[in-house]
C-alpha cells in the first residue's frame, strides 16, 4: 500500500517527523500540517508542509476539500503533565477542542481512518504491573484527561459516523532517528534521556534526579522507554490494519521492560563516555514509581515487534542527535 496520502497532524515534531520520514520511506505521500508552536520546520524532511492550526476550522476545510487524504496521523498536542496543571484550559482547548475540529472536518470530507498519540498517562496510578489494556483509566492530571477525552469521544465518532481510529497509548518515548537525520528537540525540554545526554554534551550544567526513595529496588522511578522507530512501526501497522477494513483499536505500545532513572544514567555514562553530574532533587509531584506497558496485544494483533528495544542503543541514537545539536 504505498499509494496512500497520508496527514500528519503535528509532523514537525518530534515523533511526528520521524513519521514523516517512516511514510515517505514506504513510498507514501506525505502532508505536514503543523503551526510550529512547538515543532521545527526543517524537521520535516518529506513530503507537502502546510502552516497551520486545527483551531482554524476554515483552514483545515480547505484543506480536507482541496486534497484527498485516506488517513490522518495526529500527533499534535500540548504535552508537558506539569504545565497541564497550571493551564488545564489551554490544554483541553488544543488537545481536545482543536481535535473535534479535525475530526469533524476529517467526516464532514468522508476521511475515515484516524491514529491517535495517546498515551500512558490516561491510565494515571497503577493498579497492577505491567499495564495493558483493560487496566482502569483514571487520570490524575488534565493532560491524561485530555487524551482520555479524546479516546472517548472517538468511540462515540465510530459509532456514530463509522470513523475508525488506533489510539496508541504510547509509554516513554525515546531515541532518535538511528540515520542521525532526526531526533528530540523540545524547548522547554522536560524529559529525561535528552536532559541526562545535555548533561553529557555540556549543554546543561546538571541533572536533577527527581527522588531515591521510590519503592523500587534502586529507589529511582522506573520508566518503559520505546524507541521512536519502533513507535513509527506500529503507527504504520495501525494504518494497514485500518486500510485492511478493521474496526477500531486500542493499544499500550512500551517494550514490556522497565528502566529506572538510575540505569538511564549508567546506561548513558556507558554510551557516551563522558561525566554526568547528577543533583538529587524532590520527587516531582504526580510521578508514579512504576510504568511499564503489557504490549502483547499490538505484537498479537498488528503484528508489532519493537527492534530496538536495547536501552544503550536508544541512548546511542539519542546521544549521537544530542552530538549534532551541541556542536550547531
Ligand atoms: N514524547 C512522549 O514521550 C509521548 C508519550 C506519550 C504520548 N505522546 C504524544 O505524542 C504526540 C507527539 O509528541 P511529541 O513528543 O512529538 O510532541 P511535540 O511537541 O514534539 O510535537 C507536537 C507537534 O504538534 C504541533 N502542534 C501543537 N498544537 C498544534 C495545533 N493546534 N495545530 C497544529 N500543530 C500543532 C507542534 O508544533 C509540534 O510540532 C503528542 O500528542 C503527545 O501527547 C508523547
Ligand atoms: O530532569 C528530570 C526529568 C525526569 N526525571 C525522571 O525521569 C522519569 C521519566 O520522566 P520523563 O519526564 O522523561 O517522562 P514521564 O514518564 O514523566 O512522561 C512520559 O509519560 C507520560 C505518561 O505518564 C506522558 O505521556 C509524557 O508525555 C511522557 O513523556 C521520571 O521518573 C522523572 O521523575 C528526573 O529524574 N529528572
Amino acid at each position: 500500500m504505498t499509494n496512500l496520502h497520508v496527514l500528519v497532524v503535528g509532523g514537525a515534531g518530534y515523533i511526528g517527523s520521524h513519521m514523516v520520514k517512516h511514510l515517505a520511506k514506504t513510498g507514501c505521500r506525505v502532508t505536514t500540517l503543523d503551526n510550529l508552536v512547538s515543532g521545527h520546520r526543517d524537521a520535516v524532511l518529506h513530503g507537502d508542509f502546510v502552516l497551520g492550526d486545527i483551531a482554524d476550522k476554515p483552514m483545515l476545510q480547505r484543506l480536507f476539500a482541496t486534497t484527498q487524504f485516506d488517513a490522518v496521523m495526529h500527533f499534535a498536542s500540548f504535552i508537558q503533565v506539569g504545565e497541564s496543571v497550571q493551564k488545564p484550559a489551554m490544554y483541553y482547548e488544543n488537545n481536545v477542542t482543536n481535535t473535534l475540529n479535525l475530526l469533524d472536518t476529517m467526516r464532514l470530507s468522508g476521511v475515515d481512518k484516524f491514529i491517535f498519540s495517546s498515551t500512558a498517562a490516561t491510565f494515571g496510578e497503577p493498579q497492577y504491573s505491567p499495564i495493558d489494556e483493560q487496566h482502569p483509566q483514571l487520570p490524575i492530571n488534565p493532560y491524561g484527561r485530555s487524551k482520555l477525552f479524546v479516546e472517548r469521544i472517538l468511540d462515540d465518532y465510530e459509532h456514530a459516523y463509522g470513523l475508525r481510529s488506533v489510539c496508541l497509548r504510547y509509554f516513554n518515548a525515546a531515541g532518535a532517528d538511528p540515520e542521525g537525520q532526526l531526533g528530540e528537540r523540545h524547548d522547554p525540554e522536560t524529559h529525561l534521556i535528552p536532559l541526562i545526554l545535555q548533561a553529557a554534551s555540556g549543554r546543561r550544567p546538571s541533572i536533577s534526579l527527581f527522588g531515591r526513595d521510590y519503592d523500587t529496588p534502586d529507589g529511582t522511578c522506573i520508566r518503559d522507554y520505546i524507541h521512536i522507530s519502533d513507535l513509527c512501526s506500529a503507527h504504520w501497522l495501525a494504518l494497514l490494519s485500518l486500510m485492511n477494513g478493521a474496526g477500531s483499536q486500542r493499544y499500550n505500545l512500551g517494550n514490556g521492560q522497565g528502566f529506572s532513572v538510575h540505569e538511564v544514567i549508567d546506561s548513558a555514562l556507558r554510551v557516551t563516555g563522558r561525566d554526568i553530574k547528577v543533583v538529587d532533587a524532590l520527587r516531582r509531584f504526580g510521578d508514579p514509581a512504576r510504568l511499564v506497558a503489557d504490549a502483547t496485544l499490538a505484537t498479537q494483533q498488528l503484528g508489532w515487534q519493537p527492534r530496538f528495544s536495547d536501552l544503550d542503543i536508544m541512548l546511542d541514537h539519542a546521544w549521537k542527535w544530542e552530538q549534532r545539536m551541541a556542536s550547531g
